[in-house]
């Protein structure tokens, strides 16, 4: 469904993604990992659109993202940083995502899903972290996309609300939705992920089932399998 090819990517004199090669399989749950600065963003950004690679091209469903924008109306994208006005309600944002993409929404569901209900009229600077990642949240997936793309969605959720955002997933995993994410919540990765991407030094430096990545390891443990990589690396 995606293809990275060769992604190179230089901020100054940062050399972050050296020769990106990565698919992204149509139905599966990806993980993008990656010790902190490797360059996960950048390569969702590059995806998106919102950062141009130096070199290198992506393909979305074979077609170079490059001549054909329309792909991006069908992903649904939680930034790892949101970065809304703080005077403004949660209603309000809510209002204005949607008037945006005149598309159908879920909102409502979400709303009560993620109990926002009591914060409609709250301004999102007197939010707390949890509840503006749930805001985050609703507003990323209420278009019901085929392709949902989450940077860090477990930022400041409390336990219980983790295992909501969990259940969630699960239930798009099951209609068929092509998942990308990135998180360093190992626990969460394991439950949800068909398949890990781990960035190293600018390349992919594993690429693989939760299954392989720990035979690979010779670790029975995700976390210890993941740590078994960069220990190796930097031995
Ligand atoms: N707009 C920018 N200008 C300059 N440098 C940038 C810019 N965006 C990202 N970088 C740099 O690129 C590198 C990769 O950043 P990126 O945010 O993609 O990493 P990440 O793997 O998502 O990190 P984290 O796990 O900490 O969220 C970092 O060194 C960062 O400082």
């Amino acid at each position: 469904m995606v293809e990275f090819k060769d992604i190179h990517k230089r901020f100054d004199k940062n050399d972050v993604l050296t020769g990106i090669h990565l698919s992204i399989q149509k139905g599966k749950t990806t993980a993008i990992l990656g010790p902190n600065g490797s360059g996960k963003t950048t390569l969702i950004k590059i995806l998106l659109g919102m950062s141009h690679a130096n070199k290198g091209e992506v393909f979305v469903d074979e077609s170079n993202i490059k001549n054909n924008w329309s792909y991006r109306k069908y992903i649904d994208y939680l930034p790892q940083i949101a970065n809304f006005p703080g005077n403004i309600k949660v209603k309000e944002i809510i209002a204005m995502i949607k008037d945006l993409r005149s598309q159908p929404t879920r909102d409502e569901e979400l709303i009560e899903y993620f109990e926002l209900t009591p914060y409609l009229n709250i301004k999102l600077s007197h939010l707390s972290g949890g509840y503006k990642q749930k805001v985050n949240l609703v507003l990323s997936l209420m278009f019901d996309s085929p392709f949902i793309i989450l940077d860090e969605p477990t930022s400041g959720l409390d336990p219980v609300s983790l295992i909501k955002l969990k259940e969630l997933l699960k239930k798009e995993q099951a209609s068929g939705k092509t998942i990308l994410i990135t998180s360093h919540i190992m626990s969460f990765v394991e439950e949800i992920s068909d398949h890990i991407s781990f960035i190293l030094d600018g390349k992919v430096y594993f690429d693989g089932s939760i299954k392989e990545l720990k035979s690979t390891t010779d670790e029975t443990h995700f976390e210890y399998a993941i740590a078994n990589l960069l220990k190796n690396h930097h031995a």
